[in-house]
């Protein structure tokens, strides 16, 4: 029997997936591992994970040896709340100037590239940084914060009135677009699920279980999301009427638009063709 190391990205957003893992009230043949995104991804790639949320550009980066899992992403139709740029000045007075971007995040990253490119048409210079909001705006004019790190820094700049340009890339994208945006994916290694077809089906449906799980547990899963990043109750309430962790055919037209997009901006090498598990021959 193989166990499943599975990889968790400990944001409010992926929080409603696994939320019945940690309380014990959904299993599977495996262990839960915890780490940023950006960790997580290169932990997957080494083969230190057999599943894993992976965000969505790194699922484009590396298609030979990934399937996708079937019914589950963090995505948003519109604002996101969680994937923020905050500036000095207006996107559009970006040009040649400096914008700071967090090393949490590989997505979002790609995405606010597409954005300038092909959207606002400015050419900013991107660095990344560690995510800190008041030494990113000291050493740059814009800021690029994602998950509860974004939130946190969004909370603050609304308390302290801070005179920061605050622009939601999810609701720039669906302007841009009219798609929703896809963050982040679950994703098994192809090798392992090729060997292990069962465990990586009875996760699949875990998977599922532990979303309805928190569905129908909301107040509990609220309190949890609230006590774990220190938010206001009504900003996670907020939040998780905006995240969404679906995978439907509309998930699946508005990924391959923003793949197209990355394309287009040279942050992919190919096109890309989405590989799900029981859905793909393998
Ligand atoms: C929407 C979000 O999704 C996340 C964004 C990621 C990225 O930008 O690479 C990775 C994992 C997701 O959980 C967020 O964190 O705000």
């Amino acid at each position: 029997m193989a166990g499943i190391r599975f990889g968790q990205v400990d944001y409010l957003n992926t929080l409603p997936v696994y939320h019945a893992f940690e309380e014990g009230q959904v299993s599977f043949a495996g262990e839960l591992i915890k780490s940023p995104p950006v960790l997580q991804d290169k932990m997957f790639l080494e083969g230190q994970l057999e599943v894993s949320l992976i965000s969505s550009i790194t699922y484009a980066r590396n298609t030979d040896n990934c399937l996708i899992l079937p019914n589950v992403s963090v995505s948003a139709d519109g604002p996101v709340q969680s994937i923020l740029l905050f500036s000095h000045v207006p996107v559009t007075e970006l040009d040649r100037k400096v914008v700071n971007l967090t090393v949490s995040s590989v997505t979002s990253r790609a995405l606010l590239k597409v954005l300038f490119d092909h959207y606002y048409h400015v050419e900013a210079k991107l660095c990344t940084m560690a995510p800190n909001l008041e030494q990113m705006m000291t050493k740059g004019d814009g800021a690029l914060l994602v998950g509860n790190d974004a939130m946190r820094a969004h909370v603050k700049v609304k308390r302290q009135g801070l005179p920061y340009h605050v622009t939601d890339l999810g609701e720039v994208w669906k302007q841009f677009t009219g798609e929703r945006m896809v963050y982040a994916l679950w994703i098994v290694r192809k090798d392992f699920a090729k060997e292990h077809p069962d465990e990586v089906n009875a996760l699949c449906s875990a998977l599922l279980e532990a979303k309805k799980y928190s569905a129908v547990n909301l107040p509990a899963l609220l309190e949890k999301g609230r006590h774990r990043t220190g938010l206001p109750l009504e900003v996670v309430e907020e939040y998780y009427r905006i995240i969404n962790n679906e995978f439907t055919a509309d998930h699946r037209r508005a990924l391959l638009t923003y793949y197209d997009y990355c394309y287009k901006s040279g942050l992919i090498e190919e096109r890309v063709r989405l590989s799900v598990w029981g859905e793909t021959d393998i």
